[in-house]
């Protein structure tokens, strides 16, 4: 299968914080691989900004250098990377100072797309939203682009959403979820509502339980400073598991639209039931001697946030009372490992005489990374004389073996960054999706605060605490092997 490149306007894309590491080994290449693709405009500019005090060539110098380190070199050729860097200029600017956004202005056409990306702090996305605005650089139809964490509680979250709605309409702005970007995790709404064979088993009628989990392998070593401040529930939860989880549980859309689709995201959000603490399991990869290791990473001995959570979560509604979503994500984990699995209640009656030892069920499990595919897990005889006896087989397919490597190895970055060039909103969250993910999140780690909680040890490398297993089991049920 051949990838399908879809053409867009001519566009002038501003990214502020270009120097910085997301812009060179996410943004910029990713813009090369659309490049490569056939997908940019010839006459496409891309103005990259930030406080250092270089010029347009030192800034092409500088991504000439990300290319080299995050490309492949059999996908670089060098004649295409020159072409690639012609796009590219610098302006000079300090969000929080005066100058720089006239020479910015003159740059912008008054006919291309204007896109404006904020890879920066949060914290100074009111500054460039109200200079571009008092300057005249954004028009109405310009777009807004803004990277996570989107706030770091409800209040954070409202007064962001407060600073950019002061001068750009919803309709403008683009709040990054990268985990929207992957192929594996749009395919969950073509598995969903492109097909009739699951939807009519898509409830608590028969789906015992959900599994949604996002495990790494990494630490949290060299972003110590930001993760402890943040740990797996703001860090992940609150943002991609959760985009996760109102993918599988959310009614069919009336349409295919950004709006209905993220009308349907907010009523699950909104539906999620009170969790107790005892639903919540908060872990800290510790080893050695000392039992160290998280604490040396983050430099804070006492620290007592969360490398790892798992959580016992209820949708309250007519589809899913009594299915249990199970949520966990943790670092320094096993393996690296994403995946969702929905496991399917037992038939109602048995009529084989032969119990089977271990089973498991029917389940759908969709791999969300690595190797991105699709098993179905079955009972079938056991092949061979020994009178019926049950034995459980998976049905499996991979995304690449089934379309190709090279439609699957897209970054989500480049499908995000060409849906905003595009107008299309769909994988983005909006302003109340976010302030109702913190809504959902504030009053759990407000209770785990307030009982002076400290998360449970569990070794690197590891599958997580054992109380995560016990939350299972509690429920009569298990988690998947990590990495299975
Ligand atoms: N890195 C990653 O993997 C991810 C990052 N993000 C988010 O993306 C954003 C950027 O992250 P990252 O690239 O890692 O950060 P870096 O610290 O690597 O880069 C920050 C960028 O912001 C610029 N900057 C800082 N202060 C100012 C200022 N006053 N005026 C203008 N520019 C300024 C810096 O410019 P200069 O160097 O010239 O001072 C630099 O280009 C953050 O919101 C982060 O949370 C989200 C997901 C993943
Ligand atoms: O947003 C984040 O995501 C990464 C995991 O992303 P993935 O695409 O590699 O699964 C995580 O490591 C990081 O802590 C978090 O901020």
């Amino acid at each position: 299968m051949v990838a399908r490149v879809i053409p867009v306007e001519p566009f002038d894309l501003v990214i502020f914080g270009a120097t910085g590491d997301l812009a060179r080994r996410k943004i910029l290449p990713g813009l090369f691989h659309r490049f490569r693709a056939g997908q940019m405009p010839p006459d496409a500019k891309i103005i990259g900004s930030a406080r250092s005090d270089i010029d347009s060539a030192g800034f092409r110098e500088l991504i000439a250098a990300a290319i080299g380190e995050f490309i492949p070199e059999e996908l670089r050729p060098a004649e295409l990377v020159s072409e690639f860097l012609n796009h590219l200029s610098y302006v000079h600017i300090d969000a929080m100072g005066e100058t720089g956004w006239s020479e910015l202005r003159g740059i912008l056409r008054p006919e291309a797309v204007r896109t404006f990306y904020l890879s920066v702090s949060p914290s100074l996305f009111g500054a460039i939203a109200e200079r571009l605005s008092h300057n005249d650089i954004a028009t109405l139809e310009s777009r807004i682009v803004v990277e996570k964490p989107f706030g770091h509680d409800l209040t954070s979250a409202q007064a962001l959403n407060k600073d950019l709605l002061r001068h750009f309409d919803e309709q403008q702005i683009y709040r990054i979820d990268h985990y929207l970007g992957k192929e594996t995790v749009q395919n969950l709404m073509a598995l969903r509502f492109a097909n009739s064979l699951f939807e009519p088993l898509w409830n608590s009628t028969h789906i015992d339980h959900v599994q949604i989990t996002v495990a790494e392998s990494i630490g949290v070593a060299g972003r110590g400073g930001y993760y402890d401040q943040s740990g797996a529930m703001r860090d992940m939860v609150q943002n991609h598991l959760m985009q996760l989880l109102c993918l599988i549980a959310m009614e069919p859309p009336s349409k295919f639209t950004s709006n209905s689709v993220r009308d349907e995201k907010v009523k699950v959000i909104e539906a999620l039931e009170p969790v107790a603490l005892d639903d919540i399991v908060r872990g800290q990869y510790r080893s050695g001697r000392d039992n160290q290791s998280y604490f040396d990473d983050v430099e804070n001995a006492n620290s007592r946030t969360e490398s790892y959570i798992a959580l016992k979560l209820a949708v309250g509604n007519w589809r899913w009372a009594g299915t249990p979503f199970y949520l966990r994500t943790g670092k320094q984990l096993r393996d690296r490992a994403s995946e969702i699995a929905v496991v399917f209640k037992d038939p109602p009656h048995n009529i084989f005489p032969n119990k089977m030892e271990g089973r498991k069920g029917n389940a759908l499990i969709i791999r969300l990374q690595p190797d991105e595919g699709i098993t179905l897990r079955t009972t079938i005889k056991e092949p061979g004389p020994g009178g019926m006896r049950l034995t459980e087989v998976d049905m499996d397919m991979s995304f690449a073996d089934a379309l190709g490597d090279s439609l699957m190895s897209q970054d989500a970055y480049e499908r995000l960054i060409m849906d905003v060039i595009r107008g299309d909103q769909t994988l983005f969250m909006r302003g109340d999706e976010v302030e109702a993910a913190w809504a959902w999140a504030d009053p759990l780690i407000a209770a785990w605060e307030d009982a002076n909680q400290r998360p449970v040890p569990y070794d690197p490398g590891s599958s997580g605490p054992e109380e995560a297993l016990m939350l299972m089991h509690r429920g009569g049920r298990r988690w998947r092997p990590i990495g299975d």
